[in-house]
């Protein structure tokens, strides 16, 4: 497991993370979010050892990072696709990953061909596209066969079929009993992936909770009514949490049942054209939870 504790960082005048504390379990996706600037990739950094911590700690299988004895194949991590020597193969990447850390070599083709990347093993990975960087990065997390995995923006760069492949492929780490922690900004991706989330902004913590309490806590029903009576129907949704007026013929109802609205405007001789319920979605409750975050930072870099 991860666990975090009290872990702080200050840059001069910045403090980019802020008495941080949370664990991360093994045997699900925990998704670590929060808008840019929140503090995310400076605490992977710090669980991975490559920036010190001003105060708190941070562990992995009970050790700090700097202590691992065998540090991939105690933690495999995705930062920076970008950081390949552009003159390797994909193939001589790998090799000498495995080469010092004590990692044989089958490993290679398997991690290789675990990422899709066994036909282009030969070439030299500045040729790749970012989706193909990103797939090497992965195959070196992935070299040491680690019970950890820490991605940062895993998804970035990849194509429809290449966000499908990671979702699976962080699914199944975490089936097979791995630790699995990914930070992205789209809740929207996030959703569809995680179990668990921890939601930071301006380095603090601002939810440790699973996916599921998160939906139900921050997800909301509404329902659309489409009607050209919709000024003559709004008086009568007694009851309703929200009403707000989409245009001139649509209302957007929050706190009662279609059913009922449906019965509301039976009832007056109200005609409606449609009648719908949606879900408000998790995007638009994440931006809600992190709003002042997101102007804190955006008045901060105004100034
Ligand atoms: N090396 C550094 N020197 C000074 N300030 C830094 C440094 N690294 C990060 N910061 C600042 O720390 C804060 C947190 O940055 P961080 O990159 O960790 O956020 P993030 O949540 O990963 O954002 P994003 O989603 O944009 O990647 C920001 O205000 C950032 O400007």
């Amino acid at each position: 497991m991860i666990e975090v504790c009290g872990l702080t960082k200050r840059y001069g005048e910045v403090l980019a993370v802020d008495d941080l504390s949370f664990g991360v379990r093994a045997g699900e996706v925990t998704g670590f979010l929060g808008p840019n600037g929140a503090g995310k990739s400076t605490t992977l950094r710090m669980i991975l050892g490559l920036d010190a911590a001003s105060s708190g700690t941070a562990t992995v299988q009970g050790r700090p990072y700097s202590a691992q004895p065998a540090p991939l194949k105690a933690v495999g991590a995705l930062l920076d696709p970008g950081s390949v020597l552009p003159s390797r193969t994909a193939f001589h990447h790998l090799l000498a990953l495995a080469a010092g850390n004590g990692i044989p070599r089958s490993r290679v083709d398997q991690t290789l061909a675990e990422v899709g990347l066994e036909k282009v093993a030969r070439r030299r990975a500045g040729t790749f596209s970012l989706g193909m960087r990103q797939r090497l990065g992965i195959a070196a997390a992935l070299l040491g066969d680690p019970p950890v995995l820490v991605f940062d923006e895993p998804l970035n760069g990849l194509d429809p079929e290449g966000i499908v492949w990671i979702r699976s492929l962080m699914r199944r780490m975490a089936a097979e009993g791995r630790v699995v922690l990914m930070s992205s900004h789209l809740m929207s991706e996030m959703e569809l992936t995680a179990d668990h989330l921890i939601v930071v902004g301006r380095g603090k913590l601002i939810a440790d909770t699973t996916m599921k309490e998160f939906i139900e806590a921050h997800s909301e029903r509404e329902v659309l009514v489409r009607t050209p009576q919709a000024e003559t129907l709004r008086p009568m949704l007694t009851g309703a949490a929200d009403i707000r007026a989409e245009d001139n013929d649509t209302l957007v109802v929050t706190g009662l049942e279609a059913a009922t609205i449906g019965a509301l405007a039976a009832a007056g001789a109200v005609e409606l054209h449609e009648l719908f319920p949606r879900q408000v979605s998790l995007e638009k409750a994440f931006m809600d939870l992190t709003r002042d975050a997101v102007e804190y930072q955006a008045d901060k870099e105004t100034n």
